[in-house]
């Protein structure tokens, strides 16, 4: 059965927002310090779907934690090196979280046993092919259980590094995950990577975690990577995870739209998250934008549209799409293309929700051009499971219209008190109360 959630226009927007942890920070850590040669206690962790894969999979993999505090805490146990595991034929399920399966992949292909990694039936449609390949070159035995390049797989182990190429143009993933593996290889790796490379600055956040944990890695200019091989991540006593910054997006632009102000605490001008980004894009709009210690403020500005290449932003960059309903002019996303490939085809999904609203918009294979609409249209809004569409069209409640969103626990894959976090910055006009 569908559940649906009515969103009813919002006057006002105004408050404070603690942002939960960042979704790509809290996965990383969560399982290089299982990897790491003592304990780690882990702060902030986020407590969400994606989160909980990873955790349930680090537990069947012999893993040693506890979890306090609603889960956002954890002490983590780690071994000093690759997985010791028990039951050699093993099936873990990743549900869609993408920064889950994909660097797990790389780890396990450097262990002999014969562990299935599966996922929901949209994880069975993202493509994992490009990283199998990369492991092949450095000896790993890889089946696919369904069709080529996508999961469910099989993992026989046998990768020990080397010389190897990665492609870049489909996922940042793919080349996080040779890094995190790359120092327990027996091997030197060399990475090499081919062709553009996307969403660069999730390389960032993995190279700044494992240095943090230890490790050293060096480039040039994010093409060739060398990583000595048989090295050991060393744990850290306290590791206090940023706020999420793509969650951070949704109330930096409720504020632009109908602000008040708003206050997002746990992110900060010195964020390792490349989405912290979208707040100088938003900037660009027209918003007000301040910056302190821990915490960015947005205020309520005239908004105009802008022609932007967000390739760098990817996640954050589908909020630019619903900010855009509320700018003067057309506002035209560009370089996206693998947008169709993550929880839902995002650029033909939003292309078809923003409609449905109002806009006149325009789908290409790597863009998406939105004319805001004369007057919204009250719409009931297709999620697609995917909880950026869910997060985004909630914001439609900040027009004169109503908005119905269907399945809105999907949000729960990284964010599951969302839209109590966005009623608590809402104001309601007396009669709808
Ligand atoms: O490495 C990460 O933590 C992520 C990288 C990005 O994916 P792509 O590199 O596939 O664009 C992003 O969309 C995803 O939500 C998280
Ligand atoms: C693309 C996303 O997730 P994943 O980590 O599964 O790729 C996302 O959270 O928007």
């Amino acid at each position: 059965m569908t559940t649906s959630l009515l969103l009813k226009p919002v006057q006002h927007i105004q408050g404070t927002i603690l942002l939960p942890g960042s979704k790509s920070i809290s996965n990383r850590v969560l399982l290089i310090a299982s990897l790491s040669n003592g304990i780690t206690t882990i702060t902030n962790v986020l407590d969400s779907d994606d989160i909980h894969h990873m955790l349930q999979a680090l537990k069947l993999l012999g893993i040693h934690y506890q979890l306090y505090k609603n889960n956002t805490v954890c002490v983590i146990h780690g071994v000093g090196g690759l997985f010791q595991i028990n039951n050699h034929a093993l099936t873990l399920f990743l549900g869609n979280a993408g920064t889950a399966i994909r660097p797990l992949l790389a780890i396990l292909s450097l262990s002999n046993h014969r562990i299935t990694l599966t996922g929901d039936n949209r994880m069975h449609e993202r493509p994992i092919g490009d990283l199998v390949n990369s492991l092949r070159q450095g000896g790993a035995i890889i089946e696919y259980k369904i069709k080529n390049n996508y999961p469910p797989i099989l993992i026989h182990g046998g990768y020990v590094g080397g010389k190897i190429t990665v492609k870049g143009n489909i996922s940042s993933q793919f080349l996080t995950s040779l890094l995190i593996a790359a120092p327990l290889a027996k091997k030197d790796t060399y990475i090499s990577v081919e062709g553009i490379l996307v969403s660069q600055p999730y390389i960032d956040i993995t190279l700044n975690i494992i240095n943090n944990f230890g490790v050293t890695i060096t480039h040039k200019k994010y093409q060739d990577f060398y990583i000595p091989g048989n090295q050991t991540y060393k744990s850290i006593e306290n590791v206090q995870i940023e706020g999420d910054a793509s969650s951070a997006s949704y109330f930096l632009a409720a504020a632009a739209i109908k602000g008040g102000t708003v206050c997002i605490k746990g992110i900060d001008a010195n964020s390792t998250q490349g989405d912290i980004e979208f707040a100088y894009v938003l900037e660009k709009m027209g918003a007000k934008i301040s910056w302190g210690d821990n915490y960015i403020k947005c205020t309520k500005n005239q908004l105009t549209g802008i022609d932007v290449d967000l390739n760098h932003i990817p996640d954050a960059a589908m909020t630019i799409a619903i900010v855009a309903l509320f700018a003067k002019g057309i506002t035209t996303i560009r370089n996206i293309y693998n947008w169709r490939l993550k929880e839902s085809d995002r650029i033909t999904a939003m292309a078809t929700e923003l409609r449905k609203v109002g806009a006149i918009v325009q789908e290409g294979i790597d863009f998406i051009s939105i004319q805001p609409p004369i007057k919204f249209h009250s719409a009931i809004i297709e999620t697609y499971n995917d909880h950026r569409i869910a997060m985004c069209f909630s914001l439609i409640c900040l027009s004169e219209v109503s908005v119905e969103i269907l399945n809105p626990q999907c949000v729960a894959k990284t964010f599951p008190n969302f839209f109590r976090e966005l009623n608590s910055i809402s104001q309601y006009p007396i009669e709808s109360l």
